[in-house]
């Protein structure tokens, strides 16, 4: 419960369940205030389109596919992918199962709620103070990698489907980061297992977020802006609800679904360890008044205890200076997870 301003509150409902109660009603705390860092929801939206990179050439270590990766992740640190090998059916049994799940009465779901702790688990997956505008989205929250940390008892049971679906899913998800850790690797001057032995051993959690309709969706935010603290996130989203925006230019740039593509953006870990070369760039996700959306991101990591810095060769002639302290994997989450959602003010705390 709160008593003052500043506290984290607990008791907020979760926002499928705001919906169900009434449709034409949005309670106040989830409209944006002048203070919100998304009330920019009026500027013209770019019609820019992100780069679109090739998995299969990738991974092939084409040299012009490995330049193209080397300039999105510079210029815009979100890109496309295609040609990513993972099974079709696999990516839409998630996508059934997961929105069974978040169709389920709220007492099924919460027999999983979120542990701020463990990082896993249903409802809101960072904190909330009295004095801050609530997101318009509830999430469910579990780790894929490594295998021996998997919690099962923190993946529904309910949808009979979804703890298979997870496992084939994670499977696919799995192999994706290892190909794109590889390739990162090669760009970034080292041997392609270099940037993978870095994570000591990769981690993967996922957050499958979900985004009922609003009546009043130009007023709430899905999720406020943010930089994801991951090495690269791998994000599949619905095929035909527009929601994702990521900022370029200065403006918020739409990433329209394109059907059987993955969204991979840059962490921040990959701009500490690559000296700011490659971007983590702030994106959120907006509302709308007719469907409901679901995202399913899979967040690659390091192992807690690595430690993050600038890398040497990513030092170069015109760019000496380390632009980032070291700092534990663990230290830079945890206290990531305790600030509020606020575009990219987190990693700018180790700034040297
Ligand atoms: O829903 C989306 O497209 C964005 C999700 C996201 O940014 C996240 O889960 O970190
Ligand atoms: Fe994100």
């Amino acid at each position: 419960m709160v008593t003052s301003d500043n506290q984290i509150v607990e008791d907020i409902d979760c926002v499928e369940e705001i919906v169900k109660r009434d449709p034409s009603f949005v309670p106040k705390r989830y409209i944006l205030t002048e203070n919100d860092a998304s009330k920019d929801m009026e500027l013209p939206l770019l019609s820019a389109e992100v780069p679109v990179i090739d998995l299969a050439l990738l991974s092939q270590g084409r040299e012009e596919e490995l330049n193209k990766l080397d300039e999105a992740c510079k210029s815009w640190g979100f890109f496309l992918v295609i040609n990513h090998g993972m099974d079709e059916g696999v990516l839409e049994d998630m996508k059934t199962a997961a929105s069974d799940f978040f169709k389920l009465p709220l007492e099924d779901k919460m027999r999983y709620p979120f542990d701020p702790l463990a990082i896993e688990g249903y409802g809101r997956p960072y904190p909330v103070t009295e004095d801050q505008t609530v997101d318009w989205s509830d999430s469910l929250m579990f780790r894929l990698f490594p295998v021996r940390g998997r919690k099962l008892e923190l993946w529904p049971g309910k949808p009979a489907e979804l703890r298979g679906a997870i496992e084939a899913y994670s499977a696919e998800v799995g192999t994706v980061g290892k190909k794109l850790l590889g390739s990162l690797s090669l760009i970034m001057g080292m041997e392609s297992n270099e940037l993978p032995e870095l994570h000591k051993e990769m981690q993967i959690s996922m957050r499958v977020n979900y985004y009922p309709v609003c009546c009043e969706p130009e007023k709430v935010m899905g999720m406020s802006p943010h930089s994801d603290a991951t090495t690269i996130t791998i994000l599949l989203q619905d095929n035909d609800v527009n929601g994702l925006q990521i900022r370029h230019d200065g403006g918020w740039v739409p990433v329209k679904p394109v059907p059987n593509s993955l969204i991979v953006n840059v962490g921040d870990v990959l701009e500490i360890w690559s000296n700011g070369r490659y971007k983590s760039i702030e994106h959120r996700a907006i509302t709308n008044g007719t469907q409901a959306r679901i995202s399913y991101a899979s967040f690659v990591t390091p192992q807690m205890e690595v430690e993050v810095e600038p890398l040497k060769q990513m030092l170069d002639d015109s760019q000496q200076h380390k632009l980032y302290k070291k700092v534990t994997y663990e230290d830079y989450l945890r206290q990531n997870l305790q600030s509020k959602l606020e575009g990219k003010s987190y990693l700018a705390n180790y700034a040297s």
